[in-house]
């Protein structure tokens, strides 16, 4: 990974401000060299299946799309190995960062690691379209920064018991995508499916809440079709 990229960064910025981009990641200067890849983060709380949803992203949309993959973990490269070694993408298409402290810290405060991580993709792979960030497992509170990703999923699970999305924080109310994963395990854990979506959506205001289980559909073909209409909606297509 590049340790400097050409410019300084200044100390104390805050990459949630969108008019503050002490980067020039933002969409004009992104643009100056025609286009770039898009940004998809996956966030959530522990073991809720991000990087398994990743894996199925990857073996939907590889062979449809330039894709590659960032991971997050806070001191292995975890999530990173176990993509590769699943065989998901061409190594080279995933970059682990490690975070050294709470996951939110590299994907919400600090964005650095992970906009070198990405810029690393784009050089290797011009034509990159899509880059998926899979944050480490945090707590509900942990969104990506807006200056980081151009839409953001949310993965909770049904093991963490029904009672979650009512809960909200901003993961839940304001991810572009809510994904209630593990739906095969309701019966397992005496989880209410019916009461998690109906308060997925009462929290949301309307946006979208998809409920899977990978077990079930190992490719997410709801989450991937998401995903699709995101990047035409994003091309200004359709
Ligand atoms: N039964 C069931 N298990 C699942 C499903 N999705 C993922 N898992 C399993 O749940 C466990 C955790 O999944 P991961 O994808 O590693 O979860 P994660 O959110 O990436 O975990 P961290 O990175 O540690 O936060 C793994 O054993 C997965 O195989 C599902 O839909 N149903």
């Amino acid at each position: 990974m590049p340790a400097d990229h050409g410019h300084v960064h200044p100390v104390n910025f805050d990459p949630t401000d969108a008019g503050h981009d002490p980067h020039g990641h933002d969409q004009a200067h992104a643009h100056d060299h025609g286009r770039r890849a898009v940004r998809l983060g996956i966030g959530g709380p522990v073991g809720s299946g991000k990087t398994a949803l990743t894996a199925a992203l990857c073996r939907a949309l590889g062979d449809e799309l330039d894709l590659a993959v960032v991971t997050n973990d806070i001191y292995t490269t975890e999530d990173a190995d176990f993509l590769r070694a699943a065989g998901v993408l061409d190594t080279e298409r995933i970059e682990a960062v490690q975070t050294g402290a709470c996951p939110h810290t590299a994907i919400r405060d600090d964005i650095t690691a992970n906009l070198d991580a990405v810029e690393l993709l784009e050089h290797r792979f011009p034509g990159l379209e899509l880059v998926i960030i899979e944050s480490g497992g945090d707590n509900l509170t942990a969104v990506f920064s807006r200056g980081l990703v151009d839409r953001q999923v949310f993965v909770v699970d049904v093991a963490g018991g029904d009672k979650v999305p009512r809960k909200g924080g901003p993961g839940v109310t304001t991810a572009d995508l809510l994904v209630i994963n593990k739906t095969d395990l309701a019966p397992l854990v005496g989880a209410d499916l019916g009461v998690m979506t109906s308060d997925a959506h009462r929290v949301r205001g309307g946006l979208p809440v998809v409920s899977q289980s990978l077990v079930d559909t190992p490719d997410a073909p709801a989450v991937a079709e998401w995903v699709r209409a995101q990047l035409r909606a994003l091309a200004g297509v359709g």
